[in-house]
């Protein structure tokens, strides 16, 4: 992908900010992403949803700068540029129940301007496909579960095979074998164009994330690798059969002893950190905590 001045970069935002009222959601958020699947963590209330929206051009920031797949989001021709090449999975689709699966998906299609009869209705069904829906394309959305849902929300943002796509928890409602058939899916798709996925998931972000981005209260607190990620908690991640009260995060594991994160208690039984512990070991724990 080549698509900012030749540059491998789909976004790039600066300083951005945005309010309800007079509660920053964003509060100076600052991020580049290339080709590849980002993953972007944060509590409930962090800012995803408001600042993938924003990416999407779904909502315009009270300040900031932007650039989006080379233009600028902030203008209505670069806002129409953006829309013609992006897919989105928003949190919630606005699907019409009473469509069809295909019906609905066709509908995205005469939304992304495939005008074009023929074309339009290979290109939904080639979609459909990638997602596993090929036996639900005359099922009514309202007959569907959650996870197929899911999958509907997924074949809509692929339809005209998007540069970039920005997918809120898309693998919410999802059975262990749908989610590994995502992050398939996923994975091929990053090879060749930037896909910005937020999600509670820190296994999803482990097991195909190229960079992570975490925010918390607005801000950007991490921006790098996965594994980087996992080394913020290295030698602070430590097991013993009691709990320990002063750990930021302490819980009983299924074989019965204790894992803790902090600051461990000398000669303590070292672990090897997960992503999960680097994020415990950025986010402000009394602001809920939970990816
Ligand atoms: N339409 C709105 N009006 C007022 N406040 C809002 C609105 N949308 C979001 N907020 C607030 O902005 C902050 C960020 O919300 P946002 O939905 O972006 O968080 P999130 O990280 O996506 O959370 P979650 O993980 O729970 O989906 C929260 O404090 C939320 O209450």
């Amino acid at each position: 992908m080549s698509i900012d001045a030749g540059i491998d970069v789909a976004v790039r935002a600066d300083g951005l900010v945005l309010r309800y009222g007079r509660k920053a959601a964003l509060d100076g958020v600052t991020l580049t992403l290339g080709t590849g699947v980002t993953g972007l963590l944060g509590p409930n209330g962090a800012g995803k949803t408001t600042l993938l929206r924003i990416l999407a051009t779904a909502l315009n920031p009270d300040a900031g700068s932007l650039r989006v797949l080379g233009h600028d989001p902030l203008t209505a021709p670069g806002r129409l540029a953006v829309r013609r090449r992006l897919g989105y999975l928003p949190q919630d689709p606005g699907f019409h129940p009473g469509f069809t699966t295909f019906e609905f998906v066709d509908y995205v299609a005469i939304l992304k301007e495939l005008t074009h009869r023929g074309d339009r209705h290979t290109e939904v069904r080639r979609v459909l496909s990638a997602v596993g829906l090929d036996d639900q394309r005359r099922t009514r959305i309202r007959a569907l579960s959650g996870g197929m849902r899911q999958r509907v929300a997924l074949a809509a943002a692929l339809v005209g095979d998007p540069d970039l796509l920005i997918l809120d928890e898309p693998t919410v409602g999802l059975d262990p074998q749908q989610r590994m058939r995502f992050r398939e899916l996923f994975a091929d798709l990053g090879e060749e164009r930037a896909v910005l996925l937020s999600t509670h998931q820190t296994e999803d972000v482990m097991s195909l994330c190229r960079q992570v981005v975490v925010i918390d209260q607005g801000t950007v607190r991490f921006s790098g690798t996965p594994a980087d990620l996992a080394a913020l908690a290295a030698g602070r991640v430590w097991t013993s059969v009691t709990r320990e009260p002063g750990a930021l995060a302490s819980w009983r594991t299924g074989t019965g002893l204790h894992r803790h994160v902090g600051d461990p208690p000398h000669g303590a039984e070292l672990l090897p950190p997960t992503i999960e512990d680097g994020y415990l070991m950025l986010v402000d724990l009394s602001s809920g905590g939970a990816p």
